[in-house]
């Protein structure tokens, strides 16, 4: 810059530069250096408060495209969920209670992401959730319904038209984990006229059915379902007692899930499960131990509370095994204190959140990309990694949380109405299929468990901190995330980035460019300028 300034001054080039400045400026091709070529900018210019003064969204970002020198199978998504948790998929499901039980925790583990169960339950039932997750074997029903040898025909007709399926066991008071006594399939049933026939004398006894005991693997259990031509196996033990019940239906449609995220030996579903920070949040933790949780979410909006930094050390203290993810934070401030308690991960976000009303309700908050940008540097300081908690409304979302440092994104509205989701599906009144999703705040979600959480029973004024509404319709958690994958796969691959690690070097060194987007750079970044679309999220 000097020396062309000072050549500028020189009479000869002066006057040439008057004739024809172009030609002055135009620069050699091949001695274009890597500064000439930088566009855009790195986060550190874009996020430095100090000259913008502003928080941003990811809206309002957008991540310039780099080099492919590979294919987008090739894409890496093996990320880091904690200090000692590592996941094949970058997703994680919200501890909502419309969003996160074990049947979403399940499927979430299988997708190579991870579930957290929601703590709007009582301590026994949350600990269930998570033992169902644990004791989950891929084709093998752990909880199957049973029914006692004493109901009638009747009452069967009635359970079989409710759930949909035409084999049950039957057990002794027709609970699982009870002696089986026999099985009552539709070939027992079709034929008798008398309904009110006891199942006592219509079920093939045990001493008729074929069984296999406990410990037996998904392989074996097929090869005797083949040999025996039978529907049904029921897994039993050394002394009878129902364990499991394997479907030949279940085992034709039972895919490989090679991302599973497992416990290297034992080889269980991981899990994680949420809690709060009242002193009997601790009995919740003793029984979430017991049920082998792998990680404990403190679930708070505001995570740096001395009830949290005495949390996170007890548990640390009690459970050094079990990896505790503390949150929510915004500031490098907040997550600092956390992570000097002990925490394996910090989960940032607030107020933020489809359902969120905290912003405007409590004045206190961060916009989501400057919150990942800043807490997930701080942290990388220390080796923790982060979760970008909310806000994530597209795969691109997850891209550009990626891209600001977080390990992982939590998804609630995201996920929201897919099938594995707690609640039905309802029809709008155009003839939407719908599933509810609200905020823990909502007074909806507080009325229900919550609400000692906020200002205890006796409290006269519920403020809410969330809304209550619905989602449309999203079908199977196994369907959906491979789409997000697939899509997260397109969007490092067009960065140049070939796994999570990469693009996160990347981010450290200045390479990945960002540009901050105007209102209009945003429309015409959206579908514009047509009469109608409609928008078909995969083909599959
Ligand atoms: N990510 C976000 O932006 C937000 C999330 N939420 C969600 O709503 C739910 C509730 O969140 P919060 O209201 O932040 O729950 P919280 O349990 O952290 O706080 C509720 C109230 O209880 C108080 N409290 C907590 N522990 C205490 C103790 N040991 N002794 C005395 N007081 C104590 C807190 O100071 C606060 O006033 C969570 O599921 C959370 O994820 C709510 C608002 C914002
Ligand atoms: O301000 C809030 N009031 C609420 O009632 C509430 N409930 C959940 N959350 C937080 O929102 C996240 C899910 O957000 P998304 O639907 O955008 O994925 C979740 O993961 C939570 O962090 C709440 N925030
Ligand atoms: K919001």
């Amino acid at each position: 810059m000097a020396t062309n300034g000072s050549a500028a001054m020189n009479g000869k080039d002066a006057k040439d530069r008057s004739r024809s400045p172009r030609k002055e400026l135009k620069k050699d091709p091949s001695k274009l250096t890597e500064e000439d070529l930088k566009d855009g900018f790195s986060a550190q210019e874009i996020f430095s408060s100090a000259i913008t003064k502003s928080g941003y969204t990811y809206d309002d970002l957008i991540c310039l495209p780099g080099h492919i020198n590979f294919g987008v199978h090739d894409v890496n998504l093996t990320t880091r969920f904690s200090r000692k948790i590592t996941l094949k998929t970058p997703i994680v499901s919200s501890p909502m209670d419309t969003v996160t039980e074990s049947n979403m925790a399940i499927a979430m583990a299988l997708e190579g992401g991870l579930g957290v169960i929601h703590t709007n339950l009582s301590i026994e039932a949350q600990a269930n959730e998570v033992a169902r997750v644990k004791k989950f074997k891929a084709g093998f029903i752990i909880d199957p319904v049973c029914v006692p040898p004493t109901m009638t025909l009747e009452e069967l007709d009635q359970l079989k038209s409710k759930l949909g399926f035409t084999g049950f066991p039957v057990t002794e008071n027709g609970q699982m984990g009870r002696p089986l006594l026999g099985l009552v399939t539709k070939r027992d049933t079709d034929f008798i006229t008398d309904r009110k026939t006891r199942l006592s004398a219509i079920m093939t006894p045990l001493s008729q059915l074929v069984t296999e005991k406990e410990g037996i693997d998904l392989k074996q259990a097929n090869e005797t379902l083949q040999k025996s031509k039978k529907g049904k196996l029921p897994i039993i033990t050394n002394t009878n007692l129902l364990v499991a019940l394997v479907a030949r239906t279940d085992i034709k449609k039972n895919v490989e899930f090679p991302n599973a995220t497992k416990h290297p030996v034992n080889k269980e579903l991981l899990v994680a499960a949420a809690i709060g920070t009242r002193p009997a949040d601790r009995e919740r933790v003793r029984a979430l131990a017991a049920a082998r949780v792998d990680a404990i979410i403190i679930d708070s909006s505001q995570g740096d509370s001395v009830f949290q930094h005495e949390m996170i050390k007890w548990i640390k203290k009690e459970f050094p095994e079990i990896q505790v993810v503390a949150g929510n934070v915004v500031t490098k401030q907040q997550a600092k204190h956390l992570i000097e308690c002990g925490a394996d991960a910090l989960r940032v976000g607030m107020g933020i959140g489809s359902i969120c009303t905290t912003q405007e309700v409590c004045a206190c908050g961060r916009a989501q990309a400057s919150a990942v940008y800043n807490v997930a540097k701080l942290a990388n300081l220390y080796g923790v990694p982060i979760l970008a908690d909310g806000g994530i409304s597209s795969p691109g979302h997850i891209v550009k949380a990626l891209s600001l440092g977080a390990g992982a994104a939590m998804c609630g509205s995201l996920l929201a109405g897919t099938s594995e989701t707690p609640g039905e599906y309802f029809y709008s009144e155009e003839g939407k299929r719908l599933k509810r999703y609200r905020g823990m705040g909502s007074i909806d979600a507080m009325k229900k468990g919550s609400d000692d959480r906020y200002f205890g029973t006796t409290s006269a004024i519920k403020v809410a901190q969330g809304v209550s509404g619905t989602v449309q319709d999203k079908g199977s958690i196994h369907r959906y995330i491979p789409y997000l994958t697939q899509g997260i796969r397109h969007g490092m691959q067009d960065i140049g980035a070939k796994s999570v690690s990469e693009l996160q070097d990347m981010l450290q060194q200045g390479h990945l460019r960002f540009e901050l987007r105007s209102a209009a750079a945003q429309r015409e970044g959206g579908v514009h300028g047509l009469h109608s679309f409609e928008r078909k999220l995969f083909d599959a």
